[in-house]
Parts: structure tokens; C-alpha cells; sequence
């Protein structure tokens, strides 16, 4: 067995071995078919060179040190072998290296079998990058911390070569495009744009600094630059906080030289330049639109509000970046149009001037709309830049956020955890449930294991009458209100042994969140109150209708294209202002049911990623926090059930397919199941490390090697095997030959027949004395006589035969089952 592997296995020998393991810069672990991944937080770049990648293709799970290569290796040959998609679940907490996990996993599979796919291979290399500059911003956690959840598909042809991929995308953290804590940023194109664009293209889109413009102003304003960057970058690129505190430094980012090579990628996807001013000109657009400001208007008496002087260059900038009148723009940021719905002139078009806030919030609300369909058209182009038309099966990676909670969680964090409710009882479905079925219906007699099914916690949250629900419902009023949804949820989902009060919560900050204000939810992996007063806001991404209509009136067709391409997508133009195109929640909603059909299809493979500490730090190993990763990711559970299952098998039919064309013919007619027998037997393999079901071979965990060895499909390996199974053939009926004669000349000149003889003498002589039934009895001792002669003449004259033999091998004793019959064949 591989160290990297348990065998035994519970919390403290599991967090002690990934310790060792850790020390020693193996920063991977399997739990039975589980990759367990630490962050090294230090560059490990032999550990994935092109070397590395040769030489663990093909190579079963288990022959080489533990890899994220490994069980991108593995999805590859089970695909192969088994004829069905795989999927890759990578999960783990902000900063956990998912990301990195992902991007490894898809340069092994393309540096595999992407050659023959040329561009298409560059370009699905390429995708990362693109969408790191857009989806991707520093945060407390992670300076290249994923705001996105994805699925990338690498799709295959018949000939297992790659053809091409599909990349689905969930929910982008909206709110960080307006806004973001002290030390985080917003997404990395806005600090790329500034710190790397050609002067011209500066000029042209009039960018300085991130603290000139407020969407990155109150965060962080430092650029991530190397040495060389941070001495050739110009002052006036530089926030005053850059200045002051000098460069951020990452070994993976560099804000200048990331736009450069962002630029070649959007180029490699086949965007011309015009289509990249485009991009380049709305990211600007956001920019100056986040500039432009609103006080109280002394002339309104209706009590609307009007752009402050200061900023009313960033409104006539942005109107020209986004191609629309600034006049039309002033307008549609100061006032709401209404229809009338009741009374005399019914459908009149009415204006509702806004007051100084609501400005501000539909000013966010268009720059967020703009921004966030900017990132779906990006999504669209890299899928337009690696079509396929013949694909037989995929391999799917998801790389989504785990369980998330802070002092204050909101929309995001509840999305958030609901996906890992539902990633979570898949998890425990295909690792848990369906495995302990599996066993019960093979007989393998394993004990059984019990978890907690979250189910309750899933219909807490999506079914009509849930939290999603009730939130749209609450949408649909005349007058939505926090407090309002807040109470309907207790009220409507109270009984639920999930949901509670805030002032249930063991936390004091929670406790201090009024009943109407949250609500708290006792997830798998903790309890996390959500405070509600912006869920309404946040559920709803539709645009009030004047901004949408500002928008459909643009001179810049790229900007209309990301309106309208949505309004296609769903097939019917939006209403405006109202939920029409579904809400954010119930769109994730369908999207998550969408993904789980997905995982359900294919094989899976779990990846669960380590941060070892909240430092961000190499060599530093804090247990408590790593203890309680690996219990919220239902590790833990896993053990127990490990520790006595089988987690490696295969259908004896399929096995016996695999090998059948290279069988000769004494092999070829036999049963799929003892084919394996004789397989594993030949392997010389020990008796505990698998299980013969009724229908299916097991291996216990840790015995990764040998089963890859029987499961390799390549025709060499194939027929290396049965190559073996013939010798050993040869050699056991060369053993029984051997024992047959040995026997049979024991038999010729053992003195057990001359002292049966004898026996039978001295019974005959007894019997002649008896008063009683002498005759009957010595009836009997004359058959027994007669029978004895004949037996001993039979084995005298020929030696057994072989069935005869085989029956009872030496060391074998004698078999009823149908197997030990079956084996008499040989
Ligand atoms: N295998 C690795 N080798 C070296 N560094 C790594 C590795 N995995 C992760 N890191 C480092 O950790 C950082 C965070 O990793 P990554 O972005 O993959 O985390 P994540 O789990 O995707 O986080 P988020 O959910 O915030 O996106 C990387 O930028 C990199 O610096």
C-alpha cells in the first residue's frame, strides 16, 4: 500500500497523516477514491511539469504518490472503460486551492489527448485566465479568490480525443462590483485596465487611478506587481495608497502584465480588436457611471434629487462610453417610470423622480446589469471558441465555493450555502447511501454506517412554501418589505427544525439581530443566521424601465447585444422593473437542479481542498481549523464507512468484456465471475483485500493499485495479464499433475491397504463368532470385501482422473460451492 493512502482510518490518524504528509511537501492524501488536497502556499511547479504529467498517464490510482493528475487519470480511463461521462467535484473552503485544482486538472487532460484538437486546446487552456481578470478579486481570503461558481466540461469523441468544452457559470458576486470592504478589491479587470492599458487606450477611455473612481476607491486601490512592473509602472497609474504603500505582490498576479496577456487570450478566443475595445470601453463605462453623484434638488418639490456639478463630467463620459444621450442618462437615473394601473387614464406612463438613495441604487443597478451580462457574454465567447459537434462523453470539473459564514451574511451567502446543501446530499448519496445499498444487494455483509440526511434543509430553502419561494412571493407585492419576508418565513416555516430565531444563535452578534430582521438556518455544517433587509434588493437583477429602456435606445450595439442576447435566451422580452426573467434566487435554483442532473449521470470523483491556514502562509499547519474542513466536507462520516468498505469495483461482465478479445479458448468459455477468480487468483492477490458480490468485484480501500491493474484497458496490459492467468494456469495443472501421480504412488504402496485388509479379516473373524444376526452381519463384511478389492484393482490398474483430481487440490480442500466446482474445469 502507498503511505499516501489509510488504511487506518479516524479523525486523529487522518489529521495526523496529512500533517506528516504536509511537513514533507505532499500536500495530497487519498481517502479511499477522495483526493484530499492541501494548499502548499509555495510554488510547486515540479509537481506538475510536462514529465510529471507523461508519467502518470495511464497509470493506475495508487501506483504513484497521490495527484490531482491521478484522479484527472482516473476520470479519463473510467470514462473509457466504463462508457459514461465523469464528473470532478472539487469543493473546499475560500483559498482552499479549487481553483488551482481545476486549472491542473484541465492541463492534464488537454496536454493528454488535446493535441489533435490544436487551437481548441489553447483556447480552453486559455479560458482561465480570461475569466480570472473579470470573475476573480482580491479578497481577505484569497487574492485571487473565484466570485463565481463554474462547471467546465472537456468534451471527447469516440476516439477519446478532446474535441472541444462548455463552461456554465453561477452566480457572480454582484455586490463587489459597486462596492468592497477596507482591504479587499473589485474584480481584477477594473485594477488590469488602469495599471496596464496602452496609454492611447487610457486616454481614450479617460482611465487614471483606482482611487479616482468610487467603485474602487473605498477598497483596497494597490496594484499586484512583480519587481520589474512595480519600477517601470508611471505615477500617475498609481493610487495614492500605491504610492505610499508600494505594490501588492502575489507570484501568480500582476495587475499591467495580466492585461497584456488577457488581451492575447481574448485574441486567441478569436475576438478581433474592435470586439476588445468593446469589452475594454463597458468595463470603462461601469468605472465612470460608479462617479457620478446625486444630492437633494432645493428645486424639486416633489422631493427628487439631481446629479451633483462635481460629477457631471463622469455622467457626459459615461453616456459616451455606453452610447446613449447624457441628458436621456441624467433622466433615467433620476426618475422611475410607471405605469398606472388603476383609476381614469389606466396605463398612463407616469415619471417617479427618485430621492438621493434610490439614485444611487439605480445607478448601481444599471452598473451591475452592465457588468454582470458583460461576464455571461465573456462565458459565451469562450464556449463559441471551443464548439464541438461530436462529442460521445465529457469530463466535468466544478469548482464552486463552499459553506460560507461571516459575522454579517446576506443573498450571497445563502445562495451560496444552499448549493452546498445540495452538493452535500449528493455527496453523501454517491458515497454514503448508494454505496451502503450497494453492499446490502451484493451481500458483502458491511455494517452499517448512519449520516444526516439534509433533505429538510433542501426543502427548507427551494420548495413552494420555502424561504426562495416566499422571497418572490414578496417580490410580487405592491410594497416589498424585509421586515415583511422576514416574518413570513418564520411564520410560514417555523415549524422546521432547521430554521430558528437569530436569538437562537450561540453567537452574540446574532443574538443582537432583531426576530424581523433574519433568520437562521441550521445547515450540515453549522447553524448561520442571514440578516434579510437586502435579500429583496439582491434577488431581483431586473433593471427599472427607464434604465432598460435608455439601454435598448444605446448607439452602442455591443451594449445592446448584452441586453438583447438575454432577452433571447429567454425567450420573451423582460417586463420591466419586475421579475419577469425569473428571480436571481429561483434562476440559481434551476440551475443547481440543472448541474445535480448532470452529477447524477456521470461517474464522480471528489477532490476536497485544504486551507491549511487563514495566513495565507507556506509550513504553517493549524489542526483545529484543518479538523473542521475535513468535518464540514463530511470527511469524517466517510472514514467510518472507508474503514470497512469496499470502494473500488467492477461488474464481473464488464471485466470479463474488457479481457474477452484477448482470451484464449480454454479461458474465453468461462463464466464472467470465475474468469475474475481465476484473474485475481493468478495476481496472487491477498484473500482480504477483496470481495466477490453477487454481481460485482470489491476492493477494499487502499487497494487502489491493485484493482487499476486488473482495470487498465490498454491492449498491452490486457494481454500482459492474461498472459499470466495462462502461466499460472500452466503451472497449477503442472501442481496437480504432479500431486495426482504422487498420490497415486503413495496409494500403490501404502500399508493403508494392507491394514484395511487386515480390518476386514479380523471383522470377518468376529463376526463368525457372533450368536446374533451373524449371518446378516456377515453379508455386510463380504460387501465391504468385494467393494474394498474392486477400489483397490481400479487404482492399481489407472491413475485418477483429473476431474477426480481436481476436486481436491493440494492446499485446497474439498469445495462444495459452485466456484470450487467450476474449478475442477482446469
Ligand atoms: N497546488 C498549489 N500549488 C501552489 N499554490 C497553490 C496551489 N493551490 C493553491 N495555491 C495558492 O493558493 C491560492 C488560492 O488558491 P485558489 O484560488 O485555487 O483557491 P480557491 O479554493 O479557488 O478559492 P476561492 O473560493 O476564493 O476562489 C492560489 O492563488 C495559489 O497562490
Amino acid at each position: 500500500m502507498h503511505e499516501g493512502a489509510l488504511m487506518n482510518l479516524n479523525e486523529a490518524t487522518l489529521l495526523n497523516n496529512v500533517r506528516l504528509r504536509y511537513g514533507r511537501d505532499a500536500i495530497y492524501t487519498y481517502v479511499a477514491n477522495i483526493l484530499l488536497a492541501v494548499n502548499p502556499y509555495k510554488d510547486m511547479r515540479q509537481l506538475y511539469s510536462s514529465e510529471v504529467i507523461k508519467k502518470y498517464q495511464g497509470k493506475s490510482l495508487g501506483t504513484l504518490p497521490p495527484h490531482v493528475f491521478a484522479i484527472a487519470d482516473k476520470a479519463f480511463r473510467d470514462m473509457k472503460v466504463l462508457k459514461q461521462s465523469q464528473s470532478v467535484v472539487v469543493s473546499g473552503e475560500s483559498g482552499a486551492g479549487k481553483t488551482e485544482s481545476t486549472k491542473y486538472i484541465l492541463r492534464y487532460l488537454c496536454k493528454s489527448w488535446g493535441s489533435a484538437a490544436g487551437e481548441i486546446e489553447a483556447r480552453i487552456l486559455q479560458a482561465n485566465p480570461i475569466l480570472e481578470s473579470f470573475g476573480n478579486a482580491k479578497t481577505t481570503r484569497n487574492n485571487n479568490s473565484s466570485r463565481f461558481g463554474k462547471f467546465i466540461e472537456i468534451h471527447f469523441n469516440d476516439r477519446m480525443s478532446v474535441v472541444g468544452g462548455y463552461i456554465s457559470h453561477y452566480l457572480l458576486e454582484r455586490s463587489r462590483i459597486v462596492g468592497q470592504s477596507r482591504e479587499e478589491r473589485n474584480y481584477h479587470i477594473f485594477y488590469q485596465i488602469c495599471a496596464g492599458a496602452p496609454d492611447s487606450l487610457r486616454k481614450q477611455l479617460r482611465l487614471s487611478s483606482p482611487d479616482h473612481f468610487q467603485y474602487t476607491r473605498l477598497g483596497c486601490t494597490q496594484y499586484f506587481a512583480d519587481k520589474e512592473s512595480k519600477q517601470s509602472m508611471n505615477a500617475d497609474r498609481q493610487s495614492a495608497d500605491h504610492r505610499k504603500k508600494g505594490p501588492l505582490s502575489d507570484p501568480n498576479l500582476d495587475d499591467a502584465k495580466d492585461f497584456a496577456r488577457l488581451d492575447k487570450a481574448l485574441a486567441t478566443i478569436g475576438l478581433g480588436e474592435k470586439q476588445r475595445l468593446d469589452i475594454y470601453t463597458t468595463v470603462a463605462a461601469v468605472l465612470h457611471l460608479g462617479n457620478v453623484a446625486f444630492e437633494d434638488n432645493p428645486e424639486d418639490r416633489k422631493g427628487g434629487c439631481m446629479v451633483s456639478p462635481s460629477s457631471e463630467q463622469s455622467l457626459a463620459t459615461a453616456a459616451a462610453l455606453l452610447g446613449v444621450d447624457p441628458d436621456e442618462l441624467n433622466q433615467a437615473l433620476l426618475a422611475r417610470v410607471m405605469q398606472t394601473s388603476k383609476g381614469g387614464a389606466k396605463g398612463t406612463v407616469i415619471m417617479v423622480p427618485l430621492k438621493t438613495h434610490e439614485a444611487h441604487s439605480a445607478r448601481d443597478a444599471l452598473a451591475k446589469g452592465i457588468y454582470s451580462r458583460l461576464f455571461d457574454y465573456i462565458v459565451s465567447v469562450i464556449n463559441q471558441s471551443i464548439p464541438f459537434s461530436s462529442s460521445s462523453y465529457y469530463i466535468g470539473v466544478l469548482d464552486i465555493a463552499g459553506f460560507e459564514y461571516f459575522t454579517v451574511n446576506s443573498f450571497e451567502q445563502f445562495c451560496i450555502n444552499y448549493c452546498n446543501e445540495k452538493l452535500q446530499q449528493f455527496f453523501n448519496q454517491r458515497i454514503l447511501r448508494d454505496e451502503q445499498e450497494l453492499y446490502e444487494r451484493e451481500g458483502l455483509g458491511v455494517k452499517k454506517i448512519s449520516y444526516v440526511d439534509n433533505q429538510d434543509a433542501i426543502d427548507l430553502i427551494e420548495t413552494k412554501g420555502g424561504i426562495l419561494y416566499l422571497l418572490d412571493e414578496e417580490s410580487k407585492l405592491p410594497r416589498p418589505s424585509a421586515v415583511h419576508f422576514t416574518q413570513s418565513v418564520h411564520s410560514g416555516c417555523g415549524g422546521s427544525f432547521r430554521l430558528a430565531l437569530p436569538r437562537k444563535s450561540k453567537l452574540r452578534d446574532h443574538r443582537e439581530i432583531r426576530d424581523d430582521e433574519g433568520f437562521l438556518v441550521r445547515h450540515f455544517a453549522g447553524a448561520v443566521c442571514y440578516q434579510t433587509d437586502k435579500f429583496l434588493e439582491k434577488n431581483n437583477d431586473a433593471l427599472h424601465g427607464s434604465l432598460e429602456g435608455l439601454i435598448h435606445e444605446s448607439r452602442n450595439s455591443f451594449l445592446q447585444g448584452l441586453f438583447a442576447s438575454q432577452a433571447a435566451t429567454n425567450g420573451k422580452a423582460p417586463a420591466r422593473g419586475k421579475l419577469a426573467l425569473g428571480s436571481v434566487g429561483s434562476k440559481f435554483k434551476q440551475q443547481l437542479s440543472d448541474l445535480m442532473d448532470k452529477l447524477n449521470s456521470t461517474g464522480t470523483n471528489f477532490i476536497r481542498c485544504i486551507k491549511p491556514n487563514p495566513k495565507m502562509v507556506d509550513r504553517l499547519f493549524e489542526g483545529g481549523q484543518i479538523l473542521s474542513q475535513l468535518q464540514c466536507s463530511g470527511m469524517t462520516t466517510v472514514l467510518q464507512l472507508m474503514q470497512q468498505g469496499y470502494p473500488s469495483r467492477a461488474p464481473f461482465n464488464e471485466l470479463y468484456a474488457m479481457y474477452k478479445k484477448y482470451l484464449p479458448k480454454e479461458l474465453a468459455r468461462l463464466d464472467p465471475r470465475l474468469f475474475c477468480k481465476l484473474l485475481l487468483r493468478a495476481l496472487g492477490l491477498n484473500e482480504h483485500d477483496f470481495k466477490f458480490g453477487m454481481t460485482k468485484l470489491f476492493f477494499r480501500p487502499g487497494k487502489f493499485a491493485e484493482f487499476d491493474q486488473i482495470m487498465k484497458s490498454d491492449p498491452e496490459n490486457l494481454a500482459a495479464l492474461v498472459a499470466r492467468v495462462r502461466k499460472w494456469l500452466v503451472v497449477s495443472r503442472w501442481k496437480k499433475a504432479i500431486w495426482c501421480a504422487y498420490s497415486v504412488i503413495k496409494l500403490r504402496k501404502q500399508d493403508p491397504v494392507k491394514g484395511l485388509q487386515s480390518t476386514l479379516t479380523q471383522m470377518a473373524d468376529m463376526v463368525s463368532k457372533m450368536k446374533k444376526d451373524r449371518e446378516a452381519s456377515a453379508k455386510h463384511v463380504q460387501q465391504l470385501q468385494v467393494s474394498f478389492e474392486t477400489v483397490v484393482k481400479k487404482i492399481r490398474s489407472k491413475p485418477l482422473t483429473q476431474p477426480q483430481v481436481s476436486r481436491r487440490p493440494p492446499g485446497q480442500g474439498v469445495g462444495n460451492s459452485p466456484e470450487r466446482r467450476n474449478f475442477g474445469l482446469f
